[in-house]
C-alpha cells in the first residue's frame, strides 16, 4: 500500500471541512446546548491550516506560511477547549486558548524569522500542540456527566492519544540528525503508517464532538418526556414505571415502600389574588423545597395540579413523617416575594407506607390522598398518617344491597 503525503492532507482538509459544516449546522439545532459553535469554528481552522499545509508540501519557501499553520492549528485546538468547557457550562478560561494561539505565533516568527532553526520551531510547536491536547483530554475526563459518559471517553480519549502521539512526533525530531533541517521543513523522514494513524485521530476529535452532541440531545429529550416541564420533577407517567420497579425490587428484599402526597394550601387563592405566573413560582419553590428535602434515591414527581408525590424505598410511615414534617416547616419558613408582594404559603401532607397498605401503588396513592385529605380537613400545614387516621376514625361500611 503507498500512502502519499499530499492526497492525505488534502482528504484532512476536506473531511474537517465536512464536519465543521456538519457542526455548524447542527449548532442551530442545538437548542441552549453551548460550545457547538466553538467547535464549527476548530474544525474550520483546522481544514484550512491542512489545505495550507497541503498547498505549501511541495516547496515550502514562504516563512509566514509557517507561522499561519502553526497559528490556525493552536487556534483550532484552543477552540475545541473552549467548546468543551462551555458544553460542559464551565468557566472558560480564555487565558489559555490565547496563550496557545500566542506562543504558537512568537515561537514560529522567532524560530523562522528572528533565530531561524527549523529543528526548535517543530519541536516548540510539537510541543504547544501536545499540552493542548492534553489539557482538552483533561476537560473531558474530569466531571463526567454519567449518562455521557462512552462520548466523553471516545473523545476524551481521542485527545490523549493525540497528544501521546505529539510527543512521540517530538522525541523523533529530537533525534533526528541536524543535517534532516534543510529549508523551512524538517526532512525527518515521512513515516505514512504514523501520519495515517495521527490523522484518524485527528478526525475521532469532532466524531468525538457529535456523538456528545447526540448524547446530550437524546437526554434533553429523555427529560422532556419524563418529567413535569414546569418543576423539573418526574411526571406522573415516570412516576408509575418507577413505582412498579420499586414494587419488584421491595418484594424481593421485603422492604418497605412509604409514600407522601403533598398539596399546596389554598393554592386557588394564590392564583386568584396573584395571577397564574405567580402561581406556578410557588409551584417551583416548592419543588426546589422538596428536592432538597430528599435522599437521592427518592422519587420526587409531580402527581397532578398543585399535588406532588415522593416514593421513599426502605423507608416506614414514621421516619415518612418525620421527614415529611421537616418539608412542611421549611416550605413554611420561605419568604416569597413576587413584584413587591411578599407571599406565605403552607402545604398539607398525606404519608402511608407498604407496611400496612401494601405494595401496589394505586392502594398507596390512595392511603396517602386519604390522610392528605384528613390534613386538609383538620385545618391544612399539617402531616397525617393514614396509620393515625384508621386508628381514630372507624371506617365507614357501607350496607350492602339486599
Ligand atoms: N398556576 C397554576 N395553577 C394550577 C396548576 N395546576 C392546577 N392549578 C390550579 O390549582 C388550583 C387547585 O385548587 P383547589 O383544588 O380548589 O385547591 P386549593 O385552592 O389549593 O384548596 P385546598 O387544597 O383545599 O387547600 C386550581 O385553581 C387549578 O387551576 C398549574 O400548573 N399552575
Amino acid at each position: 500500500m503507498s500512502l502519499d503525503l499530499r492526497t492525505m492532507m488534502l482528504m484532512i482538509s476536506v473531511l474537517t471541512l465536512l464536519l465543521s459544516g456538519l457542526l455548524g449546522m447542527a449548532s442551530f439545532q442545538a437548542g441552549n446546548i453551548r460550545g457547538v459553535r466553538l467547535w464549527a469554528m476548530a474544525s474550520m481552522c483546522h481544514s484550512l491550516a491542512s489545505y495550507i499545509i497541503f498547498a505549501q508540501l511541495p516547496a515550502l519557501t514562504n516563512g509566514w506560511i509557517m507561522v499561519w499553520g502553526a497559528v490556525l492549528v493552536m487556534t483550532g485546538s484552543g477552540l475545541q477547549f473552549a467548546g468543551i468547557r462551555a458544553f460542559k457550562e464551565e468557566y472558560i478560561d480564555w487565558r489559555i486558548p490565547l496563550s496557545v494561539v500566542g506562543l504558537a505565533f512568537v515561537l514560529s516568527v522567532w524560530f523562522t524569522f528572528l533565530h531561524y532553526d527549523a529543528a526548535a520551531r517543530s519541536i516548540a510547536n510539537t510541543l504547544v500542540f501536545a499540552l493542548i491536547n492534553l489539557i482538552c483530554a483533561r476537560a473531558l475526563l474530569i466531571n463526567i456527566e454519567p449518562p455521557l459518559r462512552t462520548a466523553y471517553w471516545f473523545t476524551g480519549a481521542s485527545f490523549a492519544l493525540l497528544g501521546v502521539a505529539s510527543l512521540i512526533r517530538l522525541a523523533t525530531i529530537f533525534h533526528a540528525p541536524p543535517d534532516a533541517f534543510v529549508g523551512l521543513y524538517p526532512q525527518v523522514p515521512f513515516i505514512p503508517i504514523r501520519f495515517l494513524f495521527g490523522s484518524l485521530l485527528l478526525m475521532c476529535v469532532p466524531f468525538g464532538f457529535v456523538l456528545m452532541l447526540n448524547y446530550r440531545l437524546i437526554l434533553e429529550m429523555q427529560k422532556i418526556a419524563l418529567r413535569d416541564g414546569l418543576t423539573g420533577a418526574l411526571n406522573r407517567r415516570s412516576l408509575e414505571q418507577e413505582a412498579i420497579r420499586l414494587q419488584a425490587r421491595c418484594q424481593r428484599y421485603g422492604d418497605t415502600l412509604a409514600i407522601m402526597m403533598i398539596d399546596v394550601d389554598h393554592f386557588k387563592a394564590i392564583n386568584d389574588q396573584c395571577g397564574h405566573q405567580v402561581g406556578d413560582k410557588v409551584l417551583r419553590r416548592l419543588a426546589e423545597v422538596a428536592q432538597n428535602s430528599i435522599r437521592r434515591d427518592d422519587y420526587f414527581a409531580r402527581y397532578g395540579g398543585e399535588e406532588f408525590c415522593i416514593l421513599l424505598p426502605s423507608t416506614t410511615e414514621e421516619k415518612a413523617r418525620v421527614l415529611a414534617d421537616r418539608l412542611r416547616q421549611a416550605y413554611a419558613s420561605l419568604t416569597m416575594e413576587f413584584g413587591g408582594a411578599v407571599l406565605h404559603s403552607t402545604i398539607s401532607i398525606g404519608v402511608a407506607d407498604s407496611k400496612r397498605v401494601g405494595l401496589e401503588f394505586n392502594e398507596l396513592v390512595s392511603a396517602a390522598d386519604k390522610a392528605l385529605y384528613h390534613a386538609k380537613q383538620e385545618g391544612r400545614n399539617r402531616v397525617v398518617t393514614h396509620s393515625a387516621i384508621m386508628s381514630s376514625v372507624p371506617e365507614l361500611v357501607m350496607p350492602l344491597p339486599e
